[in-house]
């Protein structure tokens, strides 16, 4: 039984991906949790025709059933951006949901894939890892702060510049976190296409604030949801791929713990940091190997250098959250 759990289900992102995630067939039982709304979103999906049992939990105390035999837990549980906030503006509500639902699985799944979407990423994944080490069920290599959407819109956007890169088949490795100059998309790797400096760093800058355009847009009314539950869909059946399949050779770049990961050895000494998003071979037990950084042209080198010095206040942040014992503010 391949039982996926998704956290936040009814909301914005839970829906769409919810509904992407009904159509795998590596999944036997979609399991849809969230504070409200969630049996609704349930009911709706179960009528459609792929063999998974959809189930919905509401409130907090269906979470421990939901939680129980899951192989995957989803986590786009908390609150969005508006308008003129950073995504580290919303750590003081969603630092105290993610590290809730993270107790509940150290408690009910603790050999399950985490899979971590509420922001700030570069923040809840530390967050997710401080519970379960000090639950003593910390396993490195089941946790993962989805940055999917950064490589999607990178190929996007790439595809818009150059027609001929193909954006489906044509992967781009994005290192770093997920928020502004966090983002670093290596885009000196890729081969199918050339650029000129200008387009660089126009595609660059246009890639680390990509989820501004959508906030403006929306204007008030959240941040991206159906590019991320795309994104989200595809990160997990990657997974599912590797991990119930057991389907090798699949690579996708995520956020990890970096310390206890096979193969990361080289990158957390480069780095100097606990946690760094880059390619990712996927495996069995969730990280099989972490890639080394690729070559690095010198606007690179610097943007992973910015995203370092950043990186270090998000990670503290989230990791002294959970060892500080601070409680949650509940409003932004
Ligand atoms: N990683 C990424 O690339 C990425 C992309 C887009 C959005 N996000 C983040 O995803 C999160 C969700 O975004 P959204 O647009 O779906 O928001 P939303 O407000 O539409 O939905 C959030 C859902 O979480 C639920 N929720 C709140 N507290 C909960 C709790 N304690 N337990 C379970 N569910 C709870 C809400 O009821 C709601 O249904 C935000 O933090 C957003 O910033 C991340
Ligand atoms: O921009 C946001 O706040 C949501 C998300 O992180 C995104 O990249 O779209």
């Amino acid at each position: 039984m391949v039982k996926v759990v998704v956290c936040g289900a009814a909301g914005g992102i839970g829906q769409p991906l919810s509904l992407l995630l009904k159509q795998s067939d590596l999944i036997s039982h979609l399991a849809l949790y969230d504070i409200v709304n969630a049996a609704g979103v349930a009911a709706d999906l179960s009528h459609i025709n792929t063999a998974s049992k959809v189930t919905g939990h509401v409130g907090k105390e269906a979470l421990a059933e939901a939680l129980k035999d899951a192989h995957t837990v989803v986590i786009p549980a908390g609150v969005p951006r508006r308008p003129g906030m950073t995504r580290d503006d919303l750590f003081k509500v969603n630092a105290g949901i993610v590290r809730d639902l993270a107790q509940e699985c150290a408690e009910n799944c603790p050999r399950a894939f985490i899979l971590v979407i509420s922001n700030p990423v570069n923040s809840t994944v530390p967050i997710v890892c401080e519970v379960l080490k000090k639950a003593n069920v910390f396993d490195p290599r089941r946790v993962f702060g989805v940055t999917t959407l950064d490589v999607v819109r990178s190929s996007r956007f790439v595809h818009e510049v150059k027609p001929q890169f193909e954006p489906q088949t044509n992967r781009i490795t994005v290192v770093g976190g997920h928020s502004g100059a966090t983002i670093v998309p290596i885009l000196s790797q890729i081969k199918q296409v050339s650029f000129t400096p200008e387009e660089i760093k126009s595609l660059t800058h246009r890639i680390q604030f990509g989820g501004d355009e959508v906030v403006k847009a929306k204007d008030g009314a959240g941040s991206a949801t159906l590019s991320m539950a795309s994104a989200g869909a595809r990160f997990t059946n990657t997974l599912l791929e590797a991990s119930v399949r057991g389907t090798r050779g699949l690579v996708e770049s995520t956020y990890v713990h970096l310390r206890g990961n096979p193969g990361a050895e080289w990158n957390a000494r480069s780095t100097g940091l606990d946690y760094f998003a880059q390619d990712v071979e996927l495996g069995l037990e969730g990280v099989a190997n972490v890639l080394r950084l690729p070559d690095l042209s010198e606007e690179e080198q610097s943007l992973v250098k910015t995203a370092i010095s950043e990186l270090k206040g998000n990670i503290t942040k989230g990791c002294n959250f959970v060892n500080d014992g601070t409680t949650p503010s509940a409003k932004l």
